[in-house]
């Protein structure tokens, strides 16, 4: 323990589940940034166990959790996961072995998304300016399309039939409107785009209407509108500023993630937050990422979403100011054009990593208590 930290330093226990591919590269990188940044600032510390929880791994012994595996994860403080998904397990296997599971038991019903395009980087959207793409997108994280809900029948025939069931609860989707409507008020723009496809989903889609106009009653300060997804598209392409909060379902939210992590310029900064604002059970933070077959083993990934998903979980874990302080040693880093290939630069996944240990030393060195 370094001499500079005393006894009362805090400890924020930390369940890392490194997963598959490019998840084990970024989240070794923002271990390592985090480490850096506990005994620069002192006061806290991180103690991470690793759970080798991967597809290599459920190959071997066919599983990707133990049975325990949920028991064991609420002991931790948080969770911070890196990917799963590899080209030798089918991809719903692996997704229902792990991920799914998990932001499921541990009622991780919110997924928060942010996107901004940070200093030193461009958006391909050739107007768009940095002040014109700063969104929160708040995906709903237990239910809808990805409810888990359906079944095959006369598998491997001609005949086969297969049903994937939209699950759409009161409870569920009231509550992801409230943290949108709190995560609106919260921003200085006060603006709530909700996203939905009531007019050919005639049920599920419908009731998601009406709970998002009853919960908007509470809100009368927020600033609201309605977007059906296809439209959706369009609209965060071509008029980027005129959005602020957005809410979706659990497939719509995942699709347009995706694309606005592009629109900000690489889908390797967008962070993740799988929050149980109950705090009952631990939160999980990972890039929105996968674990990306094509790079994987080349020591090219962008950490820096890893490290914004980081920065995250210090917030959640009550150390703001630290939060604050991580997020400026990115963005220095960004700005100073140490960035990866994907955007636009020449730097590896160790290189911007080392970058921005040195940066935060640089900026706290000194700082510490
Ligand atoms: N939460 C998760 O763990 C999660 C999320 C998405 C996909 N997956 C899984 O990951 C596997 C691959 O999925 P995919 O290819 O559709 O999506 P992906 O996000 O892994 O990759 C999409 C593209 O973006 C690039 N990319 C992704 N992250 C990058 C980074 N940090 N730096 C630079 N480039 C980056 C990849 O090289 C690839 O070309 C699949 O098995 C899928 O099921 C898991
Ligand atoms: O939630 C999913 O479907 C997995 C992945 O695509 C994600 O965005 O986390
Ligand atoms: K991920
Ligand atoms: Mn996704």
């Amino acid at each position: 323990m370094p001499s500079h930290i005393h006894s009362v330093s805090k400890i924020h226990r930390i369940a890392s589940i490194p997963g598959d591919g490019i998840g084990v590269e970024i989240t070794q990188a923002a271990e390592k940034v985090l480490h850096v940044l506990a005994k620069t600032l002192g006061g806290f510390e991180f103690d991470f166990t690793t759970f080798d929880w991967s597809s290599a791994n459920f190959l071997k012994r066919g599983w990707y959790m133990p049975p325990d595996g949920i028991e064991q994860l609420k002991n931790h403080d948080a969770i911070y996961f890196g990917a799963v998904g590899s080209p030798d397990v089918p991809d719903h296997i692996s997704l229902w072995g792990l991920i799914l599971p998990i932001r499921k038991s541990l009622n991780q019903y919110v997924n928060v998304r942010p996107t901004r395009i940070l200093p030193g980087t461009t958006s391909p959207l050739t107007t768009c300016k940095p002040a014109d793409l700063d969104w929160v997108i708040v995906r709903e994280n237990s239910e809808g399309e990805y409810s888990g809900q359906g079944g095959t029948s006369h598998g491997d025939t001609t005949y086969a039939v297969a049903t994937e069931v939209s699950i759409f609860s009161y409870t569920g989707i009231h509550r992801i409107m409230k943290y949108a409507f709190e995560t609106a008020r919260s921003r200085p723009r006060k603006k709530l785009t909700m996203v939905t496809k009531s007019n050919a989903q005639r049920h599920g889609m419908v009731l998601w209407d009406k709970i998002f106009y009853e919960v908007a009653k509470e809100y009368e300060d927020v600033e609201i509108d309605k977007m059906l997804v296809d439209a959706m598209t369009v609209r965060m392409v071509l008029n980027p500023e005129s959005m602020d909060t957005i809410v979706a379902t659990n497939l719509h939210a995942d699709i347009l993630s995706d694309l606005a992590a592009a629109l900000s310029g690489s889908i390797g900064i967008a962070p993740s937050s799988n929050l149980d604002p109950t705090r009952e059970n631990p939160s999980m933070f990972e890039p929105i990422h996968g674990s990306a077959p094509d790079i994987a083993g080349k020591g090219i990934a962008n950490p820096v979403g890893a490290f914004w998903s980081a920065a995250e979980m210090v917030r959640w874990v009550g150390q703001e100011v630290a939060a604050d302080k991580l997020m400026q040693a990115i963005e220095n880093v960004t700005k100073a054009g140490i960035k990866t290939k994907d955007l636009g630069g020449q730097k590896n996944t160790e290189e911007v990593t080392t970058a921005v240990c040195q940066e935060i030393e640089r900026l706290f060195g000194g700082a510490s208590s």
